[in-house]
This record gives C-alpha cells, structure tokens and sequence, in this order.
C-alpha cells in the first residue's frame, strides 16, 4: 500500500483492538480436531496467553499425538466420543471439515460438564445446518461462540472502533480488495464450493461487523484456473447496499494472476473505508504467513488533516486466535452471550448462502438478517 506523509502522532494507545481476558485462565479446553488452523493457530495463541488445553483428538490419532506433543497437551484420544467423558473438559474447541461439525455438535451437547463450544467458522455447511447448531445448543443451555477470527484480526477491530465511534463520520464507501492464493485443503474437493463459504465468508462478516446489516447483496463468481476440483466460487465479488446509502464492494481474487505460474508476484488483501469526515486505508497481513506480518491501518480525519498511523506487534495468523476463545471463557464468567454468538453468526450464514443464490440467479438478493 502507497504510504502517505504521516503524522508522527501514535494513535495506537487510543484504540481498542485487543481482546478482553477472562478473569480464570485455567479452564480446561478439549481440542477437537489436530490440523493446520488448530496445531499452528489455536494452540500457539493459547498457550502465549496462558490458557490451558487438556485434551486433545483428531481423526487419525498419530495426527493428534503429534500436535499434543508439540504444545504439551496431557490427554490423546482417538474420538471426540472419548474426549467428551474427561471430566476435566469445560469447554471445547472445534476446529474440523464444517460438513463434521454438526455430528460433532450433536455430540457435544449431550454432555453436561460441557460449558461452552467454540466453533470455527463456517458454521455448518449451509444456513440450515448453522440454524440447528444454534438450536442444539439453546436447547441444551451450552453456550456457542463462532471463531469468525477476522474480527480479531489487530486493524480489522482497530477501524471498527473508529467507525463505532464516528471518527470517520458517516460511512460512505467501503471495499475489501484480495489478490491472494490459499491454501485449499483436500476436504474442500467434497464441497462443491469453495471460496465463498471458506474465504469470504471473512470479509462479509467483517461489513457486518464494521457496519450492521446491509439491505441486499449482488454476488458474481467465476471459476479459478487454478483449482482443479468442480466448483462456481472461484473468484468471488460482492456489492452491499446498506438503506443508510452506504455500499460496500469485496474483490476476492484467489487467482491473482498466473504467479504460481512464473509470472512475477504481486499479492494481497487491502481495504479502504470512506465516511463523510475521514477515510482509513489498510493492509491485512495474513497472505505473507508464516512470516510475522502485522496488519496496518493508516487514517485521515477533515478536523486532522494528516495521517495516522496505529502500530502493533500482533498479527492474525496466531495471535488473534486468542480472541474468540477470550469471549467465550468471559462470556461464561459473566453469564452472557458472546458477541461471536452463534445466533450472530445466522446473519452470517444467512449472507453467504445469499451470495451463492445471487451468483446462480445473476440478480440481488434482498437480505432479511
Ligand atoms: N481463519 C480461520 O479461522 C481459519 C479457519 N479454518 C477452518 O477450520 C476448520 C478446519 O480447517 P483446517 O484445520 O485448515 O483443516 P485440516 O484438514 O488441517 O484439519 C481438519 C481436522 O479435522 C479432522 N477431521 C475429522 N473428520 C474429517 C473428515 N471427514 N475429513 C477431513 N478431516 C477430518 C482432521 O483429522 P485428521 O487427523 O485425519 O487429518 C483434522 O484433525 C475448517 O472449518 C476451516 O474452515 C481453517 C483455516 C483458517
Ligand atoms: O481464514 C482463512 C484464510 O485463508 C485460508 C486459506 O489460506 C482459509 O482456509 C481460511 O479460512
């Protein structure tokens, strides 16, 4: 991103992007699932912060031992069934294929030491599936947090409190701009879909987030060259229309160019946000993992008329993970919902599945979040 000439004020003390810790560190946490989000994102960011998995399972065992090795993890157990009859587990954390995550919750909530469940997003493979997820756990009185870890990530929440508290006056124009190539895993072959609910599923979420419901969504797809399996959300894009006036636009480009191919590089995620008195433009850091690459956020108000320029250490990929793990164990200290409740998470859902039927019928799709 072009850097602008800057103010050499550091803003960064005035904004609150971190999350809030739970008063007990020590609530046992069964870890269900061993692969790449839970062995090198979930499990570094908790145990940097003092949290404290117990247990662990994965479908194939070897896979599980290795991750309870790696992070000193006292319990292996080759099914969640298994996992579930340790007394020491309170809450547990699900990080499997989101076409597992039903059977899985289905499980859970049969067992009654079980406080709280943290799911990773997407909740379920369609809005049906996430609807009775949701339902399960009301009925069982367990408390349902969903990882929708972008809100976590350090600039994302940063430009959140600047929007909530009006620093950038009324919000005009927002996008999210993504040049990027994930990593698909082989699950997503089963799909039949593949960036939308996997992907973008973060950056709608975060235009909730940042800004409440829009009004209806236009979704266009197109296949990727690159990836080989059947699917239509290759490349998606997105337009909000929020009743305010407000529109929001997302560009997730997961082809980026022939640059796997030979062509020279030029990746990432952008985003810029427009209100009536102040724009923010930033940098989402995660494309350059493993290496530590914090995002960035840079603002300009008319009352300042020069740059900002919030600096962190943090990073998404693992840091923010500590983030909704946080709310889930401080929402049950405090007998409340978490904001990453799984009822929030229905509008969510309700806003991809939205998408995939716009991108089929090539027309808007009014929203009823
Ligand atoms: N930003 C974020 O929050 C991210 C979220 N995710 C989400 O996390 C979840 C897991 O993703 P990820 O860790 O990347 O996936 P992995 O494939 O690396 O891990 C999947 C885990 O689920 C287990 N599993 C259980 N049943 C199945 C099955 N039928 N097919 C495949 N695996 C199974 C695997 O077991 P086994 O030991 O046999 O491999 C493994 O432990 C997904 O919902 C994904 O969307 C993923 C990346 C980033
Ligand atoms: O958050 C994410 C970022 O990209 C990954 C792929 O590289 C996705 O799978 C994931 O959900």
């Amino acid at each position: 991103m072009p850097q602008h000439p800057a103010s050499e004020t550091p803003a960064s003390e005035t904004l609150d992007y971190l999350p809030t810790l739970p008063d007990r560190l020590d609530v046992g946490i069964g870890c269900i699932g061993a692969g790449f989000i839970m062995a090198d994102c979930h499990l570094v960011a908790y145990r940097a912060a003092g949290l404290r998995p117990v247990a662990i399972c994965s479908r194939t065992i070897e896979n599980a031992q290795q991750v309870a090795q790696r992070h000193s993890i006292e319990s292996v157990y080759s099914t969640y069934q298994e996992l579930l009859q340790d007394p020491r587990v309170e809450v547990v954390d699900i990080a499997v294929p989101p076409d597992c995550l039903l059977d899985v919750v289905r499980e859970v909530v049969r067992h009654k030491q079980i406080r709280g469940i943290l799911a990773q997003k997407p909740l379920g493979v369609c809005l049906d599936q996430a609807k009775e997820i949701v339902r399960l756990c009301r009925n069982a009185g367990m408390t349902l947090c969903v990882n929708q870890n972008m809100r976590y990530d350090q600039s994302v929440r940063a430009c959140r409190h600047l929007i909530a508290r009006g620093v950038l006056g009324d919000p005009v124009l927002a996008t999210i701009d993504t040049r990027a190539i994930p990593h698909w895993m082989p699950w997503q072959e089963r799909q039949g879909w593949v960036t939308c609910r996997i992907l973008s599923i973060h950056h709608l979420d975060t235009m909730l987030f940042w800004f409440g419901d829009p009004q209806r969504v236009y979704a266009s797809f197109r296949t990727d060259p690159r990836t080989k399996f059947k699917h239509t959300d290759g490349i998606g894009l997105y337009i909000l229309e929020y009743a305010s006036g407000l529109r929001c636009m997302i560009c997730d480009d997961v082809w980026a160019g022939p640059v796997r191919e030979g062509a020279a590089e030029a990746i990432g995620i952008t985003y810029r946000v427009e209100g009536t008195q102040g724009l923010a433009l930033g940098e989402i850091g995660w494309p350059k993992y493993p290496k530590r690459t914090p995002s960035t956020l840079q603002y300009s108000t008319t009352s300042t008329g020069t740059w900002q320029r919030p600096h962190w250490d943090q990073v998404w990929f693992p840091d923010a993970f500590l983030g909704p793990m946080a709310e889930l164990l401080v929402a049950l200290e405090n007998g409340v919902d978490p904001a990453l409740s799984g009822e929030d998470n229905l509008a969510t859902m309700a806003l991809v599945d939205a998408c995939y039927q716009s991108a089929a019928q090539h027309c808007a799709v009014e929203l009823d979040l």
